[in-house]
Formats: structure tokens, sequence, C-alpha cells
């Protein structure tokens, strides 16, 4: 298993550096939330650790390996990335667009390889979509395929698995699910990064936070330790309060500006 690095990560676009100086340590066996406002960097940060995105300077390591030294295809199977608004363009059913998180041919019809079924079986049922595998992924719900998408990151397992929202449009049970699911795949030991705008289920799943603002690092270090009342409001100009009981952890952000 292998922590991955990213090393003074400069990405410019239309003149300006989207990321600026950027380094940052995911470590193996450690579920890592990246925190920020809309348009701070985050999906262009994790485009490059995912190795889709080569940056305008610094570099990107697996290891001791830096990325591009990682053939494609063993990348592809090293890691699993799953973007922001992942869609299906075909009418495939569900357990083939899981499936296709195993392999990258499939024919589009008939049944799915014999050595293919336990673990699409296994991802289906993380994702709760057992009862929707025969069910056409262009006629789910947001949500739903949300999870058939979650499902075809997971199911093969790998060692670096960077999802980008993954919660987006879940309800809570599910939102809850999914993040027990990558917790499970951190104390495995694999090195789980995810991008997230529910500051409640970050705070109370992830092992470590990375606070993205205007393209700069503003902090980075385990949740406990790093996320302060002082911080959201810096990262988001909106005054929070952080309420913690038995249950856990919760945020509350203040909205001054409400009428009466
Ligand atoms: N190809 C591009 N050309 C110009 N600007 C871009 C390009 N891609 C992204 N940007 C800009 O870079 C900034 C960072 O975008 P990014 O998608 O990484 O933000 P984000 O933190 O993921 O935001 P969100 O929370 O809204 O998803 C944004 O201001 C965006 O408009």
């Amino acid at each position: 298993m292998s922590d991955l690095i990213l090393d003074h990560i400069v990405v410019r676009r239309g003149g300006r550096a989207i990321l600026d100086d950027l380094s940052l340590h995911f470590p193996a066996g450690r579920l890592t939330a990246v925190v920020g406002p809309n348009g701070a960097g985050k999906s262009t940060m994790l485009d490059v650790a995912a190795g889709l995105l080569a940056p305008d300077a610094g570099a990107v390591r697996l290891g001791e390996t830096p990325l591009p030294a990682i053939g494609r295809k063993v990348l592809a199977r090293r890691r699993a990335y799953l973007p922001q608004r992942a869609g299906v363009e075909w009418p495939v059913n569900v357990e083939r667009v899981v499936a296709l998180g195993l392999t990258s041919s499939l024919p589009a019809f008939g049944a799915l390889p014999d050595a293919l079924l336990p673990a699409v079986e296994d991802a289906l049922a993380a994702c709760d979509l057992l009862a929707l595998r025969h069910r056409s992924a262009t006629a789910l719900s947001g949500g739903e395929l949300a999870r058939a998408m979650l499902a075809r990151a997971i199911v093969g397992d790998p060692e670096l698995l960077i999802v980008d929202e993954p919660t987006a449009g879940l309800d809570p049970r599910h939102a809850m699910d999914a993040m027990r699911r990558l917790r499970t795949r951190a104390d495995a030991g694999r090195t789980v990064i995810l991008a997230i705008h529910d500051l409640d289920l970050a705070l109370n799943h992830a092992d470590g936070i990375v606070a993205i603002r205007e393209g700069r690092l503003l902090a980075e270090g385990p949740v406990l330790d790093v996320v302060t009342e002082d911080l959201l409001c810096t990262l988001y100009d909106v005054r929070v309060r952080i309420l913690r009981d038995a249950d856990g952890v919760a945020v509350r952000f203040l909205d001054d500006r409400r009428p009466g």
C-alpha cells in the first residue's frame, strides 16, 4: 500500500493559477476529506492526483513512483477515480456498469463473465443496488445513479480510491452507508481521498482533512486537530458553530443575512 504525494503542484487556466504550489500528503490507510468552497480547486486537484491532468509544474508520486512512470493499464488497476457528475450515456444495466470497474471491455449484452460475478455482487450489495441490478442505468434516479457510480469505483478494491462528491444527491442513510464503505476501504489499508461539501459527514467519518481555498492549502491534518470554527469561517466566509456530543460532531453555519 502506498501514500500519494503531491509535490508543489501548479495548474494554470485562463492566465491564472487554479492550483498554486499545492503540496499534499495522502497516507495509505486513511480516509482524507478535501473541503473548500465552490471553485477552490478540489476537482482539479483530484484530476491531478488521479493522473488524469498533467500539472504545469510539480509532481505526483504513488509511493516512490512518479505517476507518469506507472503505465496507463497498471494505473487503471491500482486506482479508481469517480469524477463529479459521472454519468452513463448508454442504456446498459446496473450490474454491467459496475462490472466495467473491473474491465474496460465488456459486451453490451449477455451474462457477465463468471469470474467477475463475486466482486460485482459484493459491490452491488455494498451500495444497496441488488434490487436494481437489471435496471438500465439511464433509468435510475440521481441518487441511485450516484450509488451505481460509487459501486463501479469500489468494485476492484483499488489501492488508491479518489472520489469527487460521492454523497451528492444521496439520502441520509445511503450517504452514511457510502461514507462507511470508504472508511472500510481505508481501514483495509487503501489510500482514500474524497472531495465533499457535507462537513458533518466529513468530520464524523474522515481521518484527515485538507482545506483548500483559491487553489492554495489552508490547512491539512487529522480532523480533530485541524477543524476549528475559525478555520471553517476563513474557508467559507460564514460564521460557524461546531457542536459536539456523544453522537458525534455537527457543523452549523450561521446566516447573518437571514431576514428578521
Ligand atoms: N478548463 C478550465 N478553464 C478555465 N478555468 C477552469 C477550467 N477548469 C476549471 N477552471 C476553474 O478553476 C477553478 C477550480 O475549479 P474546480 O472544479 O477544481 O473547483 P472545485 O473546488 O471542485 O469546485 P466545486 O466545489 O464547485 O465543485 C474554478 O474557478 C473553475 O472555474
